[in-house]
């Protein structure tokens, strides 16, 4: 019996891997390697190269291998990208989910973890965002989440699969070991991009934006952990073993961070200048998204490990000191 993870070369995904393999359980991964990297595939996870909008290539999977869960992060998930390309996105991220979806009714598999995001909330109505507040996302990627989880609902009704949406703040940090991290290329995430400043791979940071609604004008974000991101995901796929009903829970500190703010942590946690100037708005950017988890914490049992961001920071700063390249000079 083993867990499926869909998109497991990928930042978050490798991370599920990793952790799903050290608490016993056996993996098969399935990744196109479109955004991910070979080499941040756990080599005890079994790896499978396809797309899962390939019907064929996800049908071999399930014939050869005993797969009881499947999580699934293969999408796309770089919102200004979305803007300028929108169908990519309706393509790749729901038409996988259609597929997917039909493939595991077919091979009777009745539980799927799913990578959704706060971005399916749009502008908040309230702060912190609960799980029952209006989902009106403002940017194609936030909708092709929003119609993801839909999908998933109606699947629930007409064939019995099971499902969580876990909607991610933004995810940071990386395995605190140093053996995994966060490469994606380009690079578009906050975190990371300070980190290169930091580490003279960039000159500075482009802080996009300081006229927004915040108390020092720019976006303010709520940052978790991918390794507590990670355990999420297996209390997820016991909540569902243990027969429980199709939900949605927020994975967030409950606390928000300026992009000003999360400048300064940096900084003291690297101990360098890291210049940074001003710069327009970025398109889709709302306000402020700061998460109401106590749901998760309350039905998951879920306890994060990192609740200030310099410790999130710091293990960021491990894996981008270790690999300056990234996975790339591990080639
Ligand atoms: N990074 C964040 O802050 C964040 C926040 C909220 C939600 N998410 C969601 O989490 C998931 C993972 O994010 P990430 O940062 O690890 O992204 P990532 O790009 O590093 O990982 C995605 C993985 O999926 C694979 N993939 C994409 N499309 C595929 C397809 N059609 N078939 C097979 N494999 C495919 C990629 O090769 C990659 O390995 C995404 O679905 C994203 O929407 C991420
Ligand atoms: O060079 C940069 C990069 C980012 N930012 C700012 O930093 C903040 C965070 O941006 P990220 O790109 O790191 O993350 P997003 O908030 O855009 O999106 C992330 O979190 C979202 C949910 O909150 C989605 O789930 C999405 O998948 C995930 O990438 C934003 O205000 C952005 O404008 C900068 O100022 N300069």
């Amino acid at each position: 019996m083993a867990i499926l993870v869909a998109g497991g070369a990928g930042y978050i995904g490798s991370h599920m891997v990793k952790d799903l393999i050290e608490h016993g359980e056996d993996v098969v991964v399935a990744d196109n390697l479109s955004t991910g990297h070979r080499d941040a595939i756990n080599p005890k996870a079994k790896f499978y190269e396809g797309d899962i909008r390939d019907r064929k290539f996800l049908d071999k999977v399930f014939d050869n291998e005993d797969i009881t869960a499947v999580v699934h992060f293969a999408a796309f998930s770089i919102v200004p990208e979305s803007m300028s390309k929108p169908l990519k996105y309706f393509d790749n991220n729901t038409g996988g989910m259609i597929t997917l979806l039909e493939a595991m009714r077919d091979h009777n598999i009745k539980y799927i973890v799913f990578s959704s995001t706060a971005a399916t909330y749009g502008v908040p109505e309230h702060m912190p965002i609960k799980e029952t507040d209006p989902q009106n996302p403002i940017n194609p990627y936030g909708l092709s989440k929003l119609m993801m989880e839909k999908m998933m609902a109606w699947a629930d009704k007409a064939y019995g699969i099971k499902f969580v949406a876990l909607r991610y703040f933004n995810v940071a940090g990386a395995a605190p070991d140093g053996t995994i991290g966060e490469d994606h290329g380009p690079e578009t995430h906050l975190v990371p991009i300070i980190l290169q400043v930091a580490q003279g791979k960039r000159k500075e940071l482009s802080i996009f934006g300081d006229d927004y609604n915040t108390p020092d004008g720019t976006n303010v974000r709520d940052y978790v952990h991918v390794m507590d991101l990670a355990d999420a995901h297996i209390l997820a796929i016991k909540y569902l073993e243990a027969g429980n009903k199709s939900n949605a829970f927020n994975l967030g500190s409950s606390t928000g961070f300026s992009n000003k703010q999360m400048l300064e942590a940096a900084r003291e946690v690297t101990g360098k200048p890291i210049p940074a100037k001003m710069a327009p708005r970025r398109p889709g950017d709302p306000d402020s998204l700061v998460a109401a988890s106590d749901k998760a914490r309350t039905i998951l049992g879920w306890k994060p490990k990192y609740d200030d961001v310099h410790d999130i920071i710091a293990t960021a700063w491990k894996w981008h000191s270790a690999h300056p390249k990234g996975y790339d000079d591990r080639d």
